[in-house]
Parts: structure tokens; C-alpha cells; sequence
């Protein structure tokens, strides 16, 4: 199986070239190669296919060529991912099966449009986040209350007082799965400045990775609440700096979006 790694800020992933839709792609399998010791290794992977030869609702893809079929790294579906998808642009411009430009890819999520160049920075319009009243997790016993927020995926942004260094997320963050039943990615964030956060994640199906586009967005989202019109947000992640602009009807995701390699899986292996 030919694969190619990437990543944004650091968040990486595992890119599968399947545009006819062959690859019967199982948790198991995904869990498999994002294994950092017995496999490639990935916060997630990124199954790259034609949203005719992927099997969505009729009007799920019907303005999009391509389809992002995102996996977390213990083989669970989540509905979209805003680093993997500037990574997942990316793969297809240099790969030459999409024009550097502005155009629509379809996810679980809905459609996301990208713009992008022949190289740099992936900007990608993310939706309007939803603010859903707040909720509480815990770390070591102490209880972080948040805002909960929809990206189309799940979060708890928990804004913190000190450097979001000092947080042992070795373990995952609790939280009333009555709040949050299909689980949810937890953000701790700290102002650092003017429209200007630093933050950390406890991803849903992944645990802690160095960014959450998805979760940048939540946390821009929490920490705008009262600002009046558009905003501009600096979001520093421990794998690295993305943008994310505010309007009051949508949001955008700015940032990195890198290839690093690409090769063969060995036969039989997966
Ligand atoms: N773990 C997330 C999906 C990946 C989100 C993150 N990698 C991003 O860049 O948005 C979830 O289960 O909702």
C-alpha cells in the first residue's frame, strides 16, 4: 500500500492515495500504521478518495472532486480535521490531481473550501463554530471548566490561568460522558496577548498531539466570546503557530502544511 506522511504544526498523518474507493480500510489497520513503534506512526490517517467512489449521501460531495476520509489513530471516524485537511490539499496539489487555488473537498463534516498556492501556507474556510454553553473535564482530580464548542467535531476549550507547560496531560482528561457521548477533544489555553493564545490538547481518539486545527478554531471561538466583529486570532501550539480569523459567519484556519516522505507499505504487512 503506497502511502505519503505529512503534517501541520506537527499534528501528522499517514496520506492513502485511493481514489477509486478500493481500500477497505479497517480500525484495526489505521490503528496499524499510526502505531509510532510497530508502524509508520500518525496522530491520524487521511484516506484520499473521489467523493464518487466514496459512499456518502447524495449531496454530501456533489461539489467536490475529493473526499477526506479522516481517522483518528486508534481507528475511530471523526467528522473533520483542520490540520489534516491543509496537509490533505497539500498532498493533492503536488501530487497533481488538484490545481493550486480555491476549491471545495468534502468531509464527514460537510464541505470545506481550501485556498491554496503551488507551496506554503493552506488557508481553509472551517465553518462557523457553534459556542454550546460550557462543560467541565478533570485532570489529577482538579476540575477545568470550558466552553463547549462544535468545529463539526466535539471540543471543551478550558481556558487556564498559568503556562500551559505545566499540565500533565500524560493521561486523558476526564468528562461526564452524559455531556459528551460520542467523547470530545479537550483544549487548555492561556492568553499570552493581545487576540494571542497558546495552547494544548488532549485529542478524541488520539490523545495529545503538538496542534487541533479543529481545536484552534474552538479555542479562538471560546476565547472571542464578547469581542464585537471580525478577529484575528494567533493560536501557538506546541508544534507551532497558526492563524484563525473570525467573521461571525464563518471561520478560517491558517497554517503550515507539510510533506514529508512517502513510500510502500511491505506485502502482507497491512
Ligand atoms: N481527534 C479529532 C479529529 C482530529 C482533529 C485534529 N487533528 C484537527 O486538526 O482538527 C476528533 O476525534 O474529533
Amino acid at each position: 500500500m503506497r502511502f505519503v506522511k505529512g503534517h501541520g504544526t506537527e499534528n501528522d498523518f499517514v496520506i492513502l492515495p485511493d481514489p477509486d474507493g478500493v481500500l477497505d480500510l479497517a480500525p484495526e489497520a489505521v490503528a496499524r500504521l499510526c502505531d509510532r513503534r510497530a508502524g509508520i506512526g500518525a496522530d491520524g490517517v487521511l484516506r484520499v478518495v473521489r467523493t464518487k467512489a466514496a459512499e456518502l449521501d447524495a449531496d454530501a460531495g456533489a461539489d467536490a472532486e475529493w473526499f477526506m476520509d479522516y481517522r483518528n489513530a486508534d481507528g475511530s471516524i471523526a467528522e473533520m480535521c483542520g490540520n489534516g485537511i491543509r496537509v490533505f490539499a497539500r498532498y493533492l496539489v503536488d501530487a497533481g490531481l488538484a490545481a493550486p487555488g480555491e476549491w471545495d473537498v468534502a468531509t464527514r463534516a460537510g464541505l470545506r473550501r481550501v485556498t491554496l498556492g503551488a507551496s506554503g501556507d493552506v488557508s481553509v474556510d472551517m465553518g462557523a463554530p457553534e459556542l454550546l454553553g460550557y462543560g467541565e473535564a478533570s485532570l489529577a482530580g482538579a476540575a477545568f471548566q470550558g466552553r463547549r464548542v462544535s468545529v463539526g467535531n466535539p471540543h471543551l476549550a478550558c481556558r487556564v490561568d498559568g503556562p500551559v507547560a505545566a499540565l500533565d496531560l500524560s493521561r486523558a482528561p476526564g468528562f461526564d460522558p452524559a455531556v459528551f457521548p460520542d467523547g470530545v477533544n479537550v483544549e487548555f489555553f492561556r492568553s499570552v496577548g493581545e487576540r494571542h493564545v497558546e495552547m494544548r490538547v488532549f485529542e478524541r481518539g488520539s490523545g495529545e498531539t503538538r496542534s487541533c486545527g479543529t481545536g484552534t478554531v474552538a479555542v479562538a471561538a471560546a476565547a472571542a466570546q464578547g469581542t464585537p466583529g471580525a478577529s484575528e486570532w494567533t493560536v501557538d501550539v506546541p508544534g507551532g503557530r497558526v492563524t484563525v480569523t473570525l467573521d461571525g459567519r464563518t471561520s478560517h484556519l491558517r497554517g503550515p502544511a507539510v510533506l514529508v516522505a512517502e513510500g510502500e507499505t511491505r506485502p502482507g504487512w497491512i
